[in-house]
Formats: C-alpha cells, sequence, structure tokens
C-alpha cells in the first residue's frame, strides 16, 4: 500500500516542528512539505492531508488554501469561532469529498477531561475553568478552555441549570475572568508550564476538580498522527477529536 502524503503548515514552530518529527517516525506516512510563515504554498507539496498549526488569523486562509486543492487537512489552530467555522462549512460544500478536522486540543487526556466536565457539570451549582499555558502563548482563552466552557455552558442551558451563582458587583480590573457562555475562563501564564487546565464544579459541600497536565508536546503526537490516517474517511467539516474516539454527544 502505498504512503500518506503529508505537508506541514507552521513547521518551523513549536507544535509544526513536533508534527514534523512525528510523520517522519510514523509508519506509511510521508512526509513531503514543511510550510511557514511567508512561504507560498503552492501545491503543497503534493499532500495527501495538511497538518496546520500556525496562528489564528492565518489558520483559515490556509485551510480554505487546501479544501479549494482537495487536500484533507487536520487542524490544530486555534481561533476558530462559530464564523469562521461557518466559513469553512460553506466552502467545504463545494468540495464534499474533503475532510477537515478542527481540534482544539490532540491530547487524549484533554479530550476526556473536556467530555468528563461536559457530563459532570449539570450536576454542580457552580462551574469554572482555569487554564494554564507557557508564555509564549499569543491567545487566550485558550482553545481548549474557551471550548471546554461552551460544551459546559451548553450542557447546562440544556439541563435547565441556573445561570452560575456570583455576588460580584464590583471587578474594575476584570479579576473574574473572562466569561464564555456564562462560564467565568481564567488564564494563567508562567515560565515553566507547557499546557495544562482545571475544571473546578462546586456544590453546598462539596467540589469536584477535573485536572489535565500536558507535560511535553508529545501528548499531542498521538491524536495528530491518528487524524492524519483517519481524516479521508470523514468528509466535510469535523469539530473535535471526540469524534474520531467514538466519544461525544453518548
Ligand atoms: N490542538 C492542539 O492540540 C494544540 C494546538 N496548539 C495551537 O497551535 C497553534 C501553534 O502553536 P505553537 O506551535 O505553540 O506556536 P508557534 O508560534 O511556535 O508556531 C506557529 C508557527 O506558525 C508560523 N506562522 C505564522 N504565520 C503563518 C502563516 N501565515 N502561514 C504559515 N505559518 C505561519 C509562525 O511563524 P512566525 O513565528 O515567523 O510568525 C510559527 O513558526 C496555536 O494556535 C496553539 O494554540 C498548540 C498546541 C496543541
Ligand atoms: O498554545 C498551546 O500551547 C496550546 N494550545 C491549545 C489551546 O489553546 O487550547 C492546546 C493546548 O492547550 C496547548
Amino acid at each position: 500500500m502505498s504512503s500518506t502524503r503529508v505537508a506541514v503548515i507552521g513547521a518551523a514552530g513549536r507544535m509544526g516542528g513536533a508534527v514534523c518529527g512525528a510523520v517522519e517516525a510514523a509508519d506509511g506516512l510521508e512526509l513531503v512539505g514543511r510550510f511557514d510563515a511567508g512561504d507560498d504554498l503552492g501545491d503543497l507539496g503534493g499532500a495527501d492531508v495538511v497538518v496546520e498549526f500556525s496562528v489564528p488569523d492565518a489558520s483559515p486562509g490556509n485551510v480554505a488554501h487546501c479544501v479549494e486543492r482537495g487536500v484533507h487537512v487536520v487542524v490544530g489552530t486555534t481561533g476558530w469561532d462559530e464564523a469562521r467555522l461557518a466559513d469553512l462549512r460553506d466552502r467545504l460544500a463545494g468540495h464534499p469529498e474533503v475532510g477537515v478536522l478542527v481540534a482544539p486540543n490532540f491530547a487524549v487526556g484533554a479530550v476526556l477531561m473536556m467530555e468528563l466536565a461536559r457530563r459532570a457539570a449539570p450536576f454542580f451549582e457552580s462551574a469554572e475553568v482555569v487554564e494554564l499555558h507557557h508564555p509564549d502563548k499569543v491567545d487566550a482563552p485558550s482553545g481548549t478552555a474557551a471550548r471546554t466552557a461552551d460544551l459546559v455552558g451548553a450542557a447546562r442551558a440544556e439541563a435547565g441549570c441556573d445561570p452560575v451563582p456570583d455576588a460580584t458587583t464590583h471587578d474594575p480590573e476584570g479579576a473574574r475572568g473572562a466569561v464564555v457562555h456564562g462560564i467565568p475562563v481564567h488564564s494563567v501564564r508562567l515560565r515553566g508550564l507547557v499546557a495544562h487546565q482545571e475544571v473546578l464544579l462546586g456544590n453546598p459541600g462539596e467540589t469536584l476538580t477535573i485536572r489535565h497536565d500536558s507535560l511535553d508536546r508529545a501528548s499531542f503526537m498521538t491524536g495528530v498522527v491518528g487524524a492524519v490516517r483517519r481524516v479521508a474517511d470523514h468528509p466535510g467539516l469535523t469539530v473535535g477529536l471526540e469524534h474520531y474516539l467514538g466519544l461525544g454527544d453518548a
């Protein structure tokens, strides 16, 4: 059987570099292109699948370039809000054979953290998310935190939960954090960290903390390589690696 040809966009970055190494080490995958800022994407090196880890404002254009050429894409870059996803869905409608996976986190533990949080959240009065990352990260809150808050907020709304209790009336410095889908989200940037998150849930007399730690970017590679192998079998847009792992709407 012939190899799957893979190109990486954002290849000079922290994630892109790690992905290039993981692709080169994987059976049945061949690295045919490395692209970064300022490069002409051209024919994408003849790739069957592109892995895209760049910056939020460049990612939609890069992905569009791939889709227009009939190339499947595994996207890890953050910043894919509803408007950007809607544009991508429209574009994919003209290329029904192309698969695109947009996943805010490729670490299996992080996927499970989000799923557990989604299921647990309706059982608690309070819910907050704390994400902690290396200080070279350019976006806040993290894509994982935003997605977690979306999932938790939607699950609570569907279950008819009240808004999370919060008596704060005076917060001139924004100490209560961002609010995503009704859920407060707090961002820490600290030298020494990689990628970490806690989902805090509270009821009278008890709390539940669901915590995930990526201690090394190796944590993302199994998910990325697995997605490269599967993306062609999932035409259209898929948001979240959970849908490739048999998790999700149970
Ligand atoms: N889904 C997941 O599991 C994970 C997602 N991420 C996300 O991946 C993204 C990248 O993270 P990380 O690797 O740490 O960031 P880096 O800053 O290390 O890498 C980004 C790379 O993209 C390059 N770049 C900038 N503009 C373009 C462009 N127009 N086309 C192609 N490449 C471009 C940058 O070049 P230059 O420096 O010259 O601007 C840089 O080399 C972030 O959004 C991050 O949140 C990170 C980890 C895991
Ligand atoms: O920038 C990072 O490092 C990470 N970005 C993703 C995010 O924003 O959620 C995934 C992970 O947290 C690492």
